[in-house]
């Protein structure tokens, strides 16, 4: 059946039947109003599973637009789109070409498309901070650049409404967040193209006999709002936007079924990433995630998905604020993953080593997919 849900956009349902992990629904703007009722469902999902849907938070209208600057993206010829693409050094802004990242230990390759967006370089437009960027994207950088603000703005909301939860002093996230400080914040529409069409790339066949993962399983960094959080260290808050087609799915903990995340019209999903759970001491949960081949009969459209990460400066410690919080400082105290933190590592360098380490250039074995991952100090964690 064809969703009349965009004219530009035609594609099939989510199957109705399909069992799906249940996740939390926060109302962001009774958040924002300072709901405590609501803002005790957000600290619940942070503190549980780390995802949950956002209804409510006014990135509504500024989706579309982002998708049709992936769309004329991704449509540029490679001599265009090649001179951008992010590299092997451990930068995440600018394109991702399908197949240059592993998906997993055997070194299967991704099979999605990215166009990061820097938060410095979209709010400092036209100075440029991190890199420059196609023609399609500079065109719309005014698109872009509302994307991100308000994305920003969102996700900085959610963050201080739970700061007295977790015992810390106003303003001690946004402190580590703040615009200007180079950060790993950015934009990412995502496409992982359908089978014909340019760009595609078959998955590769996993351990189990399965496809292997179009993304590979990972935590986020920060917080991310796509439709909203991620699992897999670094540190985030992540917000994500989907067209309605399936393919997210999260290993909840104690677990060892993937499950799927059903698409929500309207509705974001946001995921608590490492640098926020590390921040709160893992009272705050970075969920193991991944993207897979959509279920039929999604699997023979294109699937379209748009992240904004919020992620902290590249030079802030990456530890726990034992000194800020007694809540927090208790907590670390008595949890084995805090325990077994890397010592000086900073936000920058955390994101950087795992970006680096699952392109395929650097691959090396199955250790440096593990290097990707981000959780190897967590005995709870694969
Ligand atoms: O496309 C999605 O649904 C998830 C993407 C994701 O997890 C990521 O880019 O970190
Ligand atoms: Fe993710």
């Amino acid at each position: 059946m064809v969703a009349p849900q965009s004219s530009t956009y035609p594609r099939t349902d989510f199957p109705e039947d399909l069992e799906c992990h249940p996740l939390l629904v926060v109302d962001y703007a009774k958040v924002a109003a300072g709901d405590e009722q609501e803002i005790d469902q957000l600290y619940q999902a942070c503190t549980a599973l780390g995802f949950f849907y956002l209804k409510h938070h006014g990135v509504e209208d500024l989706t579309e637009p982002m998708f049709a600057m992936g769309k004329a993206t991704f449509e540029l010829p490679d001599d265009e789109l090649m001179p951008f693409e992010q590299g092997d050094s451990g930068m995440s802004a600018g394109y991702k070409k399908a197949g240059l990242n592993n998906v997993d230990a055997k070194g299967n390759l991704d099979t999605v498309h990215f166009i990061n967006v820097a938060k410095d370089d979209a709010l400092a437009y036209p100075e440029v901070r991190q890199r420059t960027y196609p023609r399609t994207v500079v065109e719309r950088m005014d698109t872009v650049t509302a994307f991100v603000r308000k994305s920003d703005d969102v996700l900085q909301t959610l963050m201080a409404a739970l700061e007295p939860r977790l015992g810390l002093p106003k303003g001690t996230l946004a402190a580590l967040h703040k615009e200007g400080d180079i950060s790993g914040s950015e934009s990412r529409c995502i496409l992982k193209p359908a089978e014909g069409d340019k760009g595609y790339l078959p998955e590769g066949k996993g351990d189990d006999g399965n496809p292997a993962a179009a993304i590979g399983a990972h935590t986020d960094f920060g917080v991310s709002s796509r439709a909203f959080f991620d699992r897999r260290p670094p540190p985030r808050l992540s917000m994500l936007h989907g067209r309605g087609c399936g393919g997210l799915q999260v290993l909840p903990p104690g677990t060892t079924k993937w499950q799927h995340i059903r698409p929500l019209p309207g509705h974001a999903v946001c995921n608590v990433g490492d640098t926020l759970s590390v921040y709160s001491g893992n009272i705050f949960k970075s969920n193991i995630h991944r993207v897979i081949p959509p279920p039929p009969p999604q699997n023979k459209d294109p699937r379209w998905s748009l992240v904004y990460f919020l992620r902290p400066g590249f030079d802030q410690p990456l530890t726990p604020l034992v000194d800020q919080s007694d809540k927090i400082r208790a907590h670390a105290a008595q949890d084995a993953a805090m325990q077994a933190l890397p010592k000086g590592e900073t936000a920058g360098s955390w994101y950087k080593r795992r970006i680096k380490m699952q392109r395929v250039a650097n691959r090396t074995g199955p250790e440096s997919w593990k290097a990707s991952r981000g959780t190897e100090h967590d005995p709870n964690k694969e």
